[in-house]
């Protein structure tokens, strides 16, 4: 992205954990601080991101008016009550980003004046990091321009795909939350470690690395998990002990329902629920 203020502006309303997240990897990725405005609840939480970023903080109606492109990132069942500050203010010329879970874009469509452009998108907190994984569905009046403009700002802060709509969903349960499964596995395997007798310290280092080697290995070696398993597990040794463990208490199984929990509970934040 270029590095000199562009005159093209991106509000996040609402900059929370996701929001900021996004903020911050959006700088970091070259937008310049004048080109971003922030809206917050708290008056406080508003000073605080304009002190650390260097952005303006504005309010919900400044920032659509102000801004090309508005990141909707409050928590779906707040998403009503921002809508109702925001629609009489959005200009059907604003491309409206909506990363909240669950909400398909229709339902912003009908709140917004006709014709404006509404993208969905799934992103999730290794944005941080440049290592996000974003799922990009384009409402009915977003076009190509749209998309790509998306594209553009979820792929300045890692991957980002398009897919239909109707797998939102299923890609909140996956990639979304997915982080999330990873941190519970490391933090059970600590302990785990503890268990053994190694220090709180040594146990997560030892897990963390071997979950980062493990991550690359499935990133670059283009070989399928069960293979990279299999070269791990030896004959009568040590890993199959444990594998025979982890089917023992279905954790596969808990697998399957526990993503298959997720996307119904995105399913039913579709209207903004409790
Ligand atoms: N946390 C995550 O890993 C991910 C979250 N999301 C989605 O992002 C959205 C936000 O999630 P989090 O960041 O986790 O929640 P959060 O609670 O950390 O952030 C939401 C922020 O919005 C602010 N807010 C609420 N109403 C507002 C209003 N009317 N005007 C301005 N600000 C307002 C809140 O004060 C809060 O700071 C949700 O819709 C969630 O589904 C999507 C992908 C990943
Ligand atoms: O837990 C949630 O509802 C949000 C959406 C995906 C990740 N965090």
């Amino acid at each position: 992205m270029d590095t000199s203020a562009s005159g093209q502006k991106i509000a996040f309303l609402g900059t929370g954990k996701i929001g900021e997240a996004l903020l911050s990897g959006l700088l970091r990725a070259g937008t310049h601080p004048a080109d971003v405005l922030v809206t917050a609840r708290r008056p406080e939480r508003a000073v605080e991101l304009a002190a650390a970023y260097g952005v303006t903080a504005v309010s919900n109606a400044e920032a659509a008016k102000l801004a090309d492109t508005l990141i909707l990132a409050v928590k779906p069942q707040d998403m009503g009550s921002l809508l109702d500050e925001l629609a009489p203010h959005v200009a059907a010329d604003r491309l409206v980003i909506s990363a909240a879970a669950g909400i398909p874009t229709a339902w912003f469509e009908e709140r917004l004046a006709t014709g404006t452009p509404v993208v969905r998108v799934m992103p999730n907190t290794p944005v941080l990091v440049d290592e996000g994984m974003s799922v990009i569905s384009g409402g009915s009046h977003a076009t190509e321009l749209h998309l790509a403009r998306t594209e553009e700002i979820f792929r300045s802060v890692g991957k980002a795909i398009r897919l239909p709509e109707s797998q939102q969903d299923a890609a909140t349960a996956l990639s979304g939350s997915g982080p999330a499964y990873f941190y519970f596995l490391v933090e059970a395997m600590t302990d785990a470690g503890i268990l053994l007798g190694l220090p709180r310290s040594v146990a997560h280092d030892l897990i963390v690395q071997s979950a980062i080697g493990a991550s690359v290995m499935l990133r670059d070696s283009g070989e399928h998990p069960v293979k990279l398993r299999e070269a791990v597990t030896s004959p009568a040794g040590t890993t199959i002990a444990a594998i025979r463990e982890l089917e023992n208490h279905g954790v596969r199984a808990a697998l399957l329902g526990a993503l298959e929990a997720a996307r119904d509970r995105s399913r039913e934040l579709a209207a903004g629920g409790k």
